[in-house]
């Protein structure tokens, strides 16, 4: 049998990597799996457990306690923290304010990557996998990297039409232009964009023309391998 295909899509936040994954592997009968999901579910036990998430020892002691579980239907992955329904909660502004400080843990993250790698053992046609270095760290190998880019402008829009006006343009625009920066200048694993990745600026695209462009990319490889 083929290998499985591994498609790597990393890029900071708002830039559409999560709808434009889920919608890649649904077109190609992959598994799908949401890596920032991943960190925001440990981030939410380790708020919910009383944990102070700005305490790197305090996290790292406490990192192998929950047990994480992602699903992988792109239609409907979903995440569960010692068998609660997290989908919910993990999206707070709460979390998204500790998840940084959380993620750069080197225990977190190797207890992630763990996880990451498992879920691709268990994915016969392969798995879309979104994150900050999945192409660089996770899946160095991985069939097709993709890095996504996109102007602070459209990402805060895209973020705060999401958010129904609860934050506005300038502040979500302040906090993810924060978060990229702890991201990418934490040591271990920092967001980047790995030497053999195709980036896409999707700041004038459409879901559609991003979702299609990857799309080919995919075939393309796959009817050259
Ligand atoms: N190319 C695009 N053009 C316009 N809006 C987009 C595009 N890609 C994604 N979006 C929208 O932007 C928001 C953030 O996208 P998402 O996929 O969650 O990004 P990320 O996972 O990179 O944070 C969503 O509401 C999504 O529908
Ligand atoms: N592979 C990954 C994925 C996410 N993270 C961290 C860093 C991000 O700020 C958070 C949240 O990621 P997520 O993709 O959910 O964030 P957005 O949907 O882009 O707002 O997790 C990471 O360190 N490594």
């Amino acid at each position: 049998m083929e290998n499985p295909v591994i498609v790597a899509i990393d890029g900071p936040s708002g830039t559409g990597k999560s709808s434009t994954s889920r919608a890649v592997a649904a077109k190609l009968g992959l598994n799908y799996l949401d890596t920032g999901a991943q960190y925001r579910a440990i981030t939410w036990w380790m708020l919910s457990n009383g944990i102070d998430v700005n305490d790197p020892v305090a996290v790292a002691d406490a990192a192998g306690k929950p047990v994480i579980v992602a699903g992988h239907d792109p239609a409907a992955p979903g995440i569960t923290v010692d068998g609660t329904d997290a989908s919910g909660p993990i999206r707070t502004q709460e979390v998204t304010a500790a998840v940084s400080a959380v993620s750069a843990v080197p225990e977190v993250r190797a207890r992630m990557v763990e996880l990451q790698r498992a879920a691709a053992d268990t994915s016969p046609a392969g798995i879309v996998v979104e994150g900050r270095d999945i192409g660089t760290t996770v899946f160095p190998n991985a069939t097709v990297k993709i890095f996504l880019t996109a102007s602070a402008e459209a990402r805060a829009a895209r973020r705060s039409g999401e958010l129904n006006g609860a934050q506005s343009v300038a502040d979500t625009r302040a906090a993810l232009i924060k978060r990229d920066a702890a991201d990418s200048g934490r040591k271990t694993s920092p967001l980047a964009k790995a030497a053999d990745a195709v980036e896409v600026d999707t700041t004038d695209l459409t879901l559609d023309q991003v979702i299609e462009c990857i799309v080919t990319l995919v075939e393309e490889k796959r009817a050259t391998r």
